[in-house]
């Protein structure tokens, strides 16, 4: 966050896209909770994927690059002992932070109505048993509040300031509306914000310097990527059903050339060639 404001956060569903993103020059990534179930597990993001799903994605990506990752923790996966445990998992698998919201534990999409919300205290111990069980003083502590949609601007505030107070070092403001909206929420809350500004949703897609003048310490951009991939992916699997080939593509894609290049493929080549040249000199006898 020292190095640029907003933090632009991207998400990024895998491994690779984690190194596409690291090489487009993002400076920290995400692991959405919708993309694990979404593009993972082919199942709507509703509190069906469990702990082991989300680290076991965490682990891969943050195998993959050097940048922090922040974790989509939902509402923690479970009471006390197991969001302590989420805690310890997540900072094992890399993890350089999580964020965990006050939506009942059948949350929902943030931009999704109907969203139940636990009373504020519920959510306040739920903040506590995750700074406790931090083992690494680093490791970010984020609190998301869907308190917006249900109580408007001043139960957010409320909420957010009780997070604080139970441990929680930033706030994910979920579906603000407007840029009025961050900038009361960042007067009021003193730790670093995070805005969500995730396509087709609640939040109109403000621009970096906008959320910048608007208090905003983060912008976040879950799943604008997969959402790409996506189109791109059935538009080539549509194409080729249809016609017979992928010739007419191929000016799209991502050439091999490219795909070596983003994952160091001719470094490894050349260790290969390497070993197996060694392998292949005369043994003194
Ligand atoms: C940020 C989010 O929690 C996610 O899982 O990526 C989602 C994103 C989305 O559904 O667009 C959310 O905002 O609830
Ligand atoms: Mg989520």
């Amino acid at each position: 966050m020292r190095a640029e404001r907003p933090l632009q956060i991207a998400g990024a569903v895998n491994a690779y896209a984690a190194m596409l993103a690291q090489a487009a020059g993002f400076r920290a990534l995400y692991v959405s909770g919708a993309g694990v179930a979404n593009a993972s597990f082919g199942l709507p993001d509703l509190a069906i994927t469990t702990l082991n799903d989300v680290t076991e994605d965490v682990r891969r990506i943050a195998g993959a690059v050097d940048l922090p990752l922040l974790v989509d923790a939902d509402t923690g996966f479970g009471s006390a002992f197991n969001i302590a445990r989420t805690v310890r998992e997540m900072i094992r698998a890399g993890a350089a932070g999580i964020h965990i919201e006050d939506q009942v534990a059948v949350k929902r999409c943030g931009h999704r109505p109907n969203k139940a919300l636990v009373p504020p205290r519920e959510m306040a111990d739920r903040i506590a048993s995750a700074a406790d069980a931090r083992t690494d003083a680093d490791f970010v502590l984020m609190a998301r509040t869907d308190a917006l949609a249900s109580e408007g601007m001043e139960g957010a505030v409320a909420r957010a300031l009780a997070y604080v107070e139970a441990g929680a070092d930033m706030v994910f403001l979920e579906a603000a509306t407007s840029l009025a909206d961050y900038r009361t929420f960042t007067a009021e809350v003193k730790v670093p914000v995070l805005a969500n500004v995730t396509e087709f949703g609640r939040t109109p897609l403000f621009a970096a310097e906008e959320l910048a003048g608007a208090g905003v310490a983060m912008a976040l951009y879950p799943l604008s990527a997969f959402r790409a991939m996506s189109a791109a992916a059935l538009e080539t699997y549509r194409t080729i059903r249809a016609r017979g080939t992928q010739a007419e593509l191929t000016g799209r894609m991502q050439t091999r050339e490219e795909l070596y290049r983003v994952l160091g493929y001719y470094d490894y080549e050349r260790k290969l060639d390497a070993l197996f040249a060694r392998n292949d000199e005369p043994e003194e006898g």
